[in-house]
């Protein structure tokens, strides 16, 4: 009936559970107290034994209880609810660590949208099954057999008539949570699916544009939102088909045990404030477990949501160790008999051995898809479970704290994010602390600093989302600014100056080599000219460590480092007469 999983979740909360209970608790108290003294009133009014002090020593009282009811339903409420928050933000916690280890491993079928939707959407879905569902579930535990003591102590029959139409609920909620979870899980099938899909399309509406393929997808989008709306409308006929059959059973229930009670009366077995009490509790005995039955939609689609939360919490974690690595002015890297897969079973790096120090530039070479970007991410310590031995100054990368790595390592991708946010907020993810003399100063280690010139909000201006208002060069030289300002001692630049003009990748090849000077720097370069004066070239094909050493010595061997050399010229040369070939046709 609980998610035993996502119940061990709240344990930091259940205090929250356990005050909103009570109050439930105390309230069903409250009431029947109140019945009582109001069918001890009415017998002595009926039976004309009114005296004036019933009714002074009554009213107070009733209305005390009445008082006390409201507010210990208010407090079941704000309890529910900050039980409902706080396992809310436990969950939402939980995904975000894991979103951030899982960044750079495999996220399985786990689009971003889905996750995005899962962290607002299906969290909240969770908060009716926590705040409402889950206290209610205790609740019904308690509440129901209290009323049945109170009514059993004036007659055991009607107790027992209300008893045995209790499991008609059960086996009705039992029933419809059998065809509600088919139904929950489309639901929220539709759902993500819809949200994933719209999502994708408007970020590759451009590119859907120039293809013509807008129409179709507009066509497609819509089939999606019927079948969403399609799965909307089936759980709300589910969710008013089980109130219908509920009602049924709670009111012929409590029909029933008021027949009872009449016929008990009428046999001079019941007291009138047995009876009076039978005819005013014996709808509130069946309430808890309607409410509950209610609810029983709302949960399931909570659980739907939870349920591909934890597919995505379950995927295999990456494993850190404690040890802190040392700050120090030199750092040497060394891999040997190095392997790695991501997912166990394809290698993509096999037993490389490769060796970097502060004070080089080392850059890796290869084909596409050869294990650059992975051995850069070992490297950089975002990826652990390797095989073999990586070590940096002798300590083991799988020993280290992730942490005392992230600070002495920078890194830079042709992916690397600008934010919305102002130019000064940007450049100072790099360093908090850093002061605007220091942010122009790398500005201008890039270049920028006469384009920063022209802005008229200075560091104030404010960048659309990931630099949109940028250049592609400006953007990457800014990216590169901020890395500059968080002064690492291990710089790793992933091709960093794809897609950037000629000026602003020359400008980022001096920062680098300018780096190297004092620093440990490791390129993957897609140019091969802009590495030829790395003081080593490690080049790697299908995952192993083919050739290594200086550019004039490569080239000099029969290999895969001349292979791709000779490939860039031929290219670089079909363009050039490709574009001789234009210009003569013009
Ligand atoms: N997160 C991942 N999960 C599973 N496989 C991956 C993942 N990232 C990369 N791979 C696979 O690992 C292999 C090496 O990829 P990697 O990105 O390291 O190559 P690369 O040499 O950097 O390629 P490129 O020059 O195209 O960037 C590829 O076959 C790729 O499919």
């Amino acid at each position: 009936m609980i998610n035993k999983r996502l119940f061990r979740l709240t344990k930091g909360a259940r205090k929250w559970l356990f005050i909103s209970v009570l109050n439930s608790y105390l309230s069903a108290v409250f009431y029947m107290a109140s019945m009582l003294l109001f069918a001890l009133l009415l017998q002595s009014i009926l039976m004309g034994q009114t005296a004036l002090w019933h009714v002074l020593f009554a009213l107070p009282v009733l209305l005390a209880l009445l008082f006390a009811r409201m507010q210990t339903n208010g407090h079941m409420v704000a309890a529910a609810a900050r039980y409902s928050n706080a396992a809310r933000s436990m969950l939402r916690r939980r995904l975000y660590e894991k979103v951030s280890e899982q960044e750079i491993r495999d996220r399985g079928s786990f689009s971003a949208s889905e996750l995005a939707q899962t962290a607002a959407g299906g969290i909240d879905q969770l908060s009716a099954y926590f705040g409402r569902y889950i206290p209610q579930v205790f609740s019904t535990m308690l509440i129901p057999p209290t009323i049945l003591l109170v009514l059993g102590v004036f007659n055991w029959v009607v107790a027992l008539v209300l008893v045995l139409c209790v499991p008609l609920i059960p086996l009705s909620i039992l029933v419809i949570r059998k065809l509600a979870k088919g139904q929950s899980r489309k639901y929220w099938r539709a759902y993500v699916s819809l949200g994933e899909r719209f999502l994708e399309n408007i970020r590759g509406l451009t590119t859907l544009k120039v293809f013509q393929m807008d129409e179709t997808i507009h066509r497609e989008m819509n089939q999606n939102a019927e079948r969403f709306r399609t799965s909307i409308m089936q759980v709300l006929r589910g969710q008013l088909n089980s109130i219908t059959v509920m009602d049924f059973i709670v009111y012929g229930g409590s029909g029933a045990g008021i027949a009872a009670g009449l016929i008990q009366a009428s046999q001079g077995n019941l007291n009138l404030v047995g009876l009076i009490l039978v005819l005013l509790l014996s709808t509130e005995f069946f309430l808890p477990l309607r409410y509950l039955g209610s609810l029983f939609h709302v949960a399931m689609t909570g659980v739907s949501a939870a349920e591909r939360l934890f597919q995505f919490l379950d995927l295999p974690e990456e494993q850190y160790g404690e040890q802190k690595l040392s700050a120090t002015s030199s750092y040497r890297i060394e891999a040997h008999e190095l392997s790695f897969s991501y997912d166990g079973t394809r290698p993509i790096l096999q037993s490389i051995d490769f060796e970097a120090q502060t004070g080089e530039r080392i850059a890796l070479v290869g084909q596409s898809g050869s294990g650059k970007s992975t051995l850069q991410r070992l490297v950089s310590g975002l990826l652990r479970g390797y095989k073999g031995s990586l070590t940096i100054n002798g300590n083991e990368w799988r020993d280290l704290d992730p942490d005392s790595v992230f600070q002495q390592v920078g890194l830079m991708s042709s992916d690397s994010r600008l934010f919305t946010a102002t130019l000064r907020e940007n450049l100072r993810f790099g360093n908090p602390n850093a002061e605007d003399a220091a942010l122009i100063a790398a500005l201008e280690r890039v270049n920028l600093r006469s384009f920063f010139d022209t802005l008229s909000g200075g560091l104030d201006t404010v960048l659309t989302e990931n630099g949109g208002n940028l250049s592609g060069g400006q953007k990457q030289r800014l990216i590169m600014a901020r890395l500059l300002l968080a002064d690492r001692s291990i710089y790793l630049f992933d091709e960093a100056t794809s897609n950037v003009d000629a000026d602003s990748e020359e400008i980022m090849l001096d920062v680098m080599r300018a780096l190297a000077q004092e620093k440990l720097v490791i390129v993957i370069a897609h140019r091969m000219y802009s590495i030829r004066d790395a003081d080593r070239i490690y080049v790697l094909d299908r995952g192993a460590m083919v050739q290594s050493g200086t550019h004039e010595t490569l080239i000099s061997e029969e290999g895969a480092y001349k292979r791709l050399v000779e490939e860039e010229e031929k290219m670089e040369k079909g363009v050039c007469a490709d574009e001789k070939n234009e210009l003569g046709s013009h």
